[in-house]
């Protein structure tokens, strides 16, 4: 086969490597110390992190993780490697070479370093690094790109690389979500509204330029269009707050708990900004935020599940390399 023109990084956020207190609490020291996360001054979130946040947590969300544990590992890394597989074949038919394509994630295995080790084993000095973020964030994707720039500080040469800083506004995206919605409502009927739920960030990040509400409006929008959806058929919240600061509103929890469940009895959920589906959507979402829908006298709450490994997301990132790599072709 000829030579690859260039590698993919597909770069998520990690997960625990078990449902239990003790990863937990390894996978939460790396990720909330992480300053693109959370941005108190060292000392004090060093003590408010080790004496409370990493002693209480990591047991109940062990027991979270353990709800939604799947038999290949966490959903997270289990979907992001049937992710990694489907786009390889689809690239390597598409460009007909052997195209590398490598996970990597920002906390946790598999480590930004066994990515890079891969493609330089693979002899490819042209790397394309796709965050699996659709919306950027600096708490994310500018996160992807730290952590990438510190797993090449060893490193005497560094290879070419291409940064995709977001695709929220992305046709393919965009048409990918209301297929997933469109074939939710043929298989599991529809209901009459649709929310839209984002995970949160503090609105002060927000309110310093992180540009993130802005892309979960406009891709909430274009949704809300390509299904030809009245504004009084979709609601748009943020779900997954941490801490005491105030995050984006309106709160999903807080919205489904005050919910008119007279006027609108049934919804159908979808979270478009978590290409793989995770704690927070399986757990949170499915299980937790329909609890308090039900208690609120709910009748119907219906998860449409996130793109996944489905056809026509993987379609929708081989275009996106395609377009980003032209020069290296
Ligand atoms: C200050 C804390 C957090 C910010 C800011 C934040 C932003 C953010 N996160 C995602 C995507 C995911 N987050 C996930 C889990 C998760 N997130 C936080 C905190 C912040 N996230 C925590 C503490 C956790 C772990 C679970 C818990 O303790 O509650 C996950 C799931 C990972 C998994 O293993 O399944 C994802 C994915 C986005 C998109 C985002 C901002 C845009
Ligand atoms: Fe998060
Ligand atoms: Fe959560």
């Amino acid at each position: 086969m000829a030579q690859a023109p260039f590698g993919v990084l597909l770069a998520n956020l990690g997960t625990p490597d078990e449902p239990t207190p003790a990863a937990v609490r390894r996978y939460l020291g790396e990720f909330l110390w992480d300053r693109r996360v959370i941005d108190v001054s060292r000392p004090v979130w060093w003590f408010i992190l080790n004496a409370f946040v990493l002693r209480t947590r990591p047991k109940r969300v062990a027991e979270a993780y353990a709800s939604v544990w799947e038999a290949e590992g966490s959903p997270l890394l289990a979907i992001g490697r049937r992710q990694q597989r489907a786009l390889k074949a689809h690239l390597d038919a598409q460009y007909g070479c052997d195209i590398p394509v490598e996970l990597g994630m920002t906390y946790g295995k598999p480590t930004m370093e066994s990515a890079g080790l891969a493609f330089r084993r693979a002899g490819v000095n042209r790397i394309l690094v796709l965050p699996l973020y659709p919306q950027f964030s600096r708490t994310t994707t500018a996160a992807v790109f730290d952590r990438l720039a510190d797993a090449l500080k060893p490193c005497p040469d560094i290879p070419e690389l291409h940064f995709i800083r977001d695709y929220h506004d992305d046709s393919a995206y965009i048409a990918a979500l209301a297929e997933s919605v469109r074939e939710h409502w043929a298989t599991r009927g529809r209901q009459n509204h649709l929310l839209i739920s984002w995970h949160g960030i503090p609105k002060r990040y927000a309110d310093e330029g992180d540009p993130y509400p802005k892309h979960c409006k406009a891709t909430s929008e274009a949704l809300a269009r390509a299904l030809e959806l009245e504004p009084d058929q979709w609601t748009m919240t943020f779900q997954s707050r941490f801490g005491r600061e105030e995050w984006l509103q309106p709160y999903t929890d807080e919205t489904l708990k005050n919910w008119d469940v007279k006027a609108t009895p049934g919804i159908d959920v979808i979270c478009p900004g978590f290409a793989a589906d995770c704690l927070e959507t399986l757990e949170e979402i499915q299980e937790e935020n329909r609890g308090y829908f039900m208690e609120a006298g709910g009748e119907d709450y219906s998860y449409v599940p996130a793109l996944n490994d489905r056809e026509s997301h993987i379609e929708m990132l081989a275009g996106l390399v395609e377009r980003n790599t032209r020069n290296w072709c």
